[in-house]
């Protein structure tokens, strides 16, 4: 019988020996030479798989990032500057779905605050928050009623807008099943009276679990927002004379009206933006707010540090990406959820293999209330889920990094003359200034991390406006280096 392996015996092989024996110089030399080509051609084959194993295993560096913090804490608008330095041609095509965003947070501030003047004279009672000791009527005149008459059919563009941008407001729940940390069980709270007083807990927010639902160019083009847009404008004068009236900004003070944080921001540039030809601007979409109720994805790769693609998809698609074909490609998962304690439980499950966790406290808020708790102080309130998220078994092997946000309202407040020290007793006669105060948190937040970590962790700490983009794209360019380095030694990479 005759083995496979035995050459001599090989038909192929007898035939190629019979061959060689009969060549002459010339098809030697030839013979050699294609020998050659195909050893080369078999060497770069070779090569070549060496490479792709290695990068095989560089595709496997999935880096995963959690934003996690409070509801109004920024982590939208820190996902919205990822987006916007590291992906600029997607991000110029979403930006004019922002618009109506923009459109819809004006709307609902001015019908807000014609809300706070109705209880004005309707002389509703002031809840225990609102405390004006003599709760001396508001010297509303005929020309604010005026103005309330003609502002009504803001009503219609609210809802014009809220349907169109197809996601739904809903109240912040002030009562059900909260839990303050994800890692407790939620406990079923009663809603307190005095939730649906205006501008209270109970204001409807617009929430939203998919930004693409919202601001799809696509989606939007089929709508007559120019109506909108038309609308606004004609109601430019009546807004502008209504949040710059005197006698109104009296009314919110003595009401304590939570207006959201950029409410500011966009009445005081209604010049701007209640205008027929109102283009929306980056400045404008970081300030636009949109609850989070759900949890949403952005995947990131990028190659050699450096960012390719970015884009935002439902948390149901994120199983259907595959890395294959993105030779060498890193794959950052970031995932933005919503901060409110009816939410917070459903955090956990993302908690494995987190790599990263971006931890934002705004550091503004030590004077403020949590709306769907207003027993709960949100300072405390931030620094429980800190403390939770250091002590968590769970993460250990999490890099966390701390963004003291809201450093600009912050400033304001303390400029306003907003004592640090009569809400935190703990501050003592410590001067009453940003940087102090921000020094004196930080040490708390490092404190914290070194007593409840279960390992030695390095303290990734800074102070941040989100809404300064220029400023984020620095900070943001700091911590995507401080992961990429972190990451790759913890995997060995290099
Ligand atoms: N002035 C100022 N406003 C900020 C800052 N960070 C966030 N905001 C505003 O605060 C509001 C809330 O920010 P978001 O990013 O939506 O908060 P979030 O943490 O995603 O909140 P949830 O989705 O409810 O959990 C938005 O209107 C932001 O523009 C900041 O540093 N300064
Ligand atoms: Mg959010």
């Amino acid at each position: 019988m005759v083995h496979p392996t035995d050459d001599l015996e090989d038909p192929f092989v007898k035939l190629l020996q019979q061959e060689i024996e009969d060549e002459t110089p010339a098809q030697t030399t030839a013979r050699l030479k294609r020998e050659s080509d195909a050893q080369r051609i078999s060497d770069e084959i070779d090569e070549r798989i060496k490479h792709d194993r290695a990068i095989a295993k560089k595709e496997s560096a999935v880096v995963k990032v959690l934003l996690l913090g409070q509801a109004e804490s920024g982590k939208s608008t820190t996902l919205k500057n990822f987006r916007m330095h590291y992906d600029t041609e997607a991000w110029g095509k979403e930006r004019n779905g922002w618009r109506a965003v923009v459109q819809l947070n004006v709307v609902r501030s001015i019908l807000t605050i014609l809300a706070v003047i109705n209880a004005e004279l309707n002389g509703e009672a002031l809840d225990d928050t609102q405390d004006d000791k003599t709760n001396e009527p508001m010297n509303f005149s005929d020309s604010h009623q005026l103005l309330m008459i003609r502002l009504a059919p803001l009503r219609g563009v609210e809802s014009n807008l809220q349907r169109w941008l197809g996601s739904g407001a809903e109240p912040y729940p002030t009562s059900g099943p909260m839990a303050a940390t994800p890692f407790d069980a939620p406990v079923y709270k009663a809603a307190d009276a005095n939730e649906n007083a205006p501008g209270s807990v109970a204001q409807r927010e617009f929430a939203v679990r998919c930004w693409l639902d919202v601001v799809d160019p696509e989606a939007q083009n089929n709508l007559d927002f120019e109506s909108v847009t038309i609308g606004l404008a004609g109601h430019s004068a009546d807004m502008k004379a209504l949040w710059e009236d005197e006698v109104v900004q009296r009314a919110l003070a003595k009401r304590k009206l939570i207006l959201p944080d950029s409410a500011g921001f966009f009445l005081n540039e209604l010049d701007r933006i209640a205008t027929r030809h109102y283009t929306v601007t980056d400045d404008d979409i970081v300030r636009a707010r949109l609850r989070t109720v759900g949890i949403q994805a952005t995947v990131q790769r990028c190659a050699d540090g450096r960012a390719q693609r970015v884009y935002p998809i439902s948390i149901h698609n994120l199983k259907l990406t595959s890395l294959s074909g993105i030779n060498g490609a890193w794959e950052w998962r970031i995932y933005d959820v919503g901060g409110c304690r009816t939410n917070r439980p459903a955090w956990l499950p993302f908690f494995e293999n987190t790599d990263v966790i971006i931890f934002l406290s705004p550091v503004s808020c030590f004077d403020e209330r949590l709306d769907e708790d207003r027993r709960v102080n949100r300072l405390e309130d931030s620094i429980i889920l800190w403390r939770s998220i250091c002590s968590s078994k769970l993460l250990t092997k999490t890099q966390l990094i701390l963004f003291m946000n809201k450093c600009d309202l912050l400033k304001r407040k303390l400029k306003n003359g907003i004592l640090v020290k009569d809400y935190l007793i703990s501050y003592g006669e410590r001067p009453n200034e940003v940087m102090e105060f921000v020094k004196y948190l930080r040490e708390k937040f490092k404190e914290i991390l070194k007593h409840y970590s279960t390992i030695t962790r390095k303290a990734y700490i800074y102070p941040t406006t989100v809404t300064d983009t220029q400023a984020t794209a620095k900070t943001l360019a700091s911590v995507r280096d401080g992961i990429f380095r972190e990451n790759l030694t913890r995997s060995h990479l290099i």
